[in-house]
């Protein structure tokens, strides 16, 4: 196991009717900008309830920021804080708006241009406005890292910051807020959680028993969760309850300690994102059966421990077991009506071309848990998925 040092100061609150607890996780003092997305938190109900929870305190809103949010709507809600002095952001939303939030909370103490942040992946931020997060959409985890992904309309990039100044200071998950998500974004959040934990699993054995056991216990609740959701009622609670703590607990930091990982399949998602504007779940389904089965020898050993401990496969040869397993996850992303090839969205070869040489532009040519996956190889696995 390599060393490692594990900071995760965000507190949950967690269950139903836990809303109305935010009252006590913010300074009365406090200025707060509330931050959301579209007219779905509105017409939830959960604007209300966070409004209703806010009190007496002086709070002002702002609406808006889309889903993969963009520097140039954030900047505006920079403008806002700084103009109210606000000194508390409560984001009400899914990863968007968390994401969102957090770009703002460390622009606007930021001294120069804040883009500058996602240029140097975070490394410049010294200070932010605390934060916390009223979860929607179980996915990304961002109610508990200290991550966020940021598009610029303008050039066409998506980047991803990350500092510890902007892991939220509590997040609030209440799974009956999740009950009005179309089914698509359900799915979207199954798929979402179960690529993360496989990009911190998914790499070589490094004898991290306790990470491996934890990621696999996520992987096991996660298939299981595959198998019944599309058929469950959007108010079955405990179902929505298990995916919104697997999905917190997916990239909060602990099964990724200490042991290498591989985002490989996430940076070429994100290029697809900002390309041609495909869900970010759905470009990781279409990415990362391609990637098992070009680097199916550097994770030979890992998709064998997964094939027996996670799927139960012991029949066979050890390249037929890899064969089923691989084909288990492609029928897991399937099962939840996500495609898993380019050819799903129209894109055929000429489309990967402008998809390497955003990688080259974003310095995203030497991926993957040894630094291996250079662009010919990312090449290579889109080639795979067409
Ligand atoms: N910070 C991280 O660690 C991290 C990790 C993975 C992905 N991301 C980023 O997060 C973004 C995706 O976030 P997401 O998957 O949570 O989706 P999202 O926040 O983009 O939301 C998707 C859609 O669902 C709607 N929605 C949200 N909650 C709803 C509800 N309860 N009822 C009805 N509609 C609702 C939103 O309005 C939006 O239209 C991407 O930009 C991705 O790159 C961040």
């Amino acid at each position: 196991m390599d060393n490692f040092e594990f900071y995760n100061p965000t507190k949950i609150l967690f269950g139903k009717g836990m809303i109305a607890r935010l009252d006590e996780q913010i300074d009365r003092q406090a200025r707060v900008l509330v931050l959301y997305g579209g007219a779905s938190a509105e017409k939830s109900g959960t604007l209300g309830e966070v409004r209703k929870a806010l009190g007496q305190r002086t709070f002002c809103e702002f609406g808006g920021i889309e889903a993969n949010p963009t520097y140039e709507t954030l900047m505006k809600a920079v403008e806002v804080a700084r103009k109210e002095k606000v000194d508390f952001l409560l984001a009400v939303g899914g990863g968007s708006v968390m994401d969102g939030t957090k770009f703002v909370a460390a622009a606007v103490p930021y001294q120069g241009e804040p883009w500058e942040i996602l240029l140097k992946q975070g490394e410049t931020v010294q200070k932010a406005l605390p934060l916390g997060t009223v979860v929607t959409l179980p996915a990304t985890g961002s109610e508990m890292n200290s991550i966020a992904v940021i598009s610029r309309k303008e050039t066409g990039d998506k980047l991803a910051f990350s500092n510890p100044h902007v892991f939220p200071v509590f997040s609030i998950l209440d799974p009956t807020r999740t009950f009005s998500l179309p089914s698509r974004q359900v799915a979207n959040g199954v798929a979402d959680s179960f690529v993360h934990v496989m990009e911190a699993y998914m790499t070589l054995p490094q004898d991290a028993m306790v990470q491996d056991r934890y990621a696999e216990g996520l992987l096991l609740s996660l298939h299981e969760i595959a198998g019944r959701i599309t058929s469950a009622p959007a108010d079955d609670y405990d179902l929505r309850a298990n995916l919104m703590w697997v999905a917190t607990q997916a990239l909060n930091g602990l099964i990724g300690a200490g042991v290498k990982q591989d985002w490989a399949t996430h940076a070429i998602g994100h290029e697809l994102t900002a390309k041609y504007g495909i869900d970010h779940a759905r470009t990781l389904a279409i990415v990362f059966p391609a990637m098992l089965k070009e680097r199916r020898e550097q994770k030979r050993a890992k998709l064998l421990q997964y094939a027996t401990r996670v799927l139960g496969l012991t029949e066979g040869t050890e390249d037929e077991r890899i064969d089923a397993a691989i084909a288990r996850i492609e029928a897991f992303f399937e099962g939840l009506e996500i495609p898993v090839r380019l050819s799903a969205y129209d894109i055929d070869r000429a489309g990967i071309d402008p998809i390497i040489a955003q990688l080259e532009e974003h310095g995203m040519t030497a991926l993957g848990e040894d630094q291996e996956i250079t662009s010919e190889i990312s090449r290579k696995v889109l080639e795979r998925s067409l």
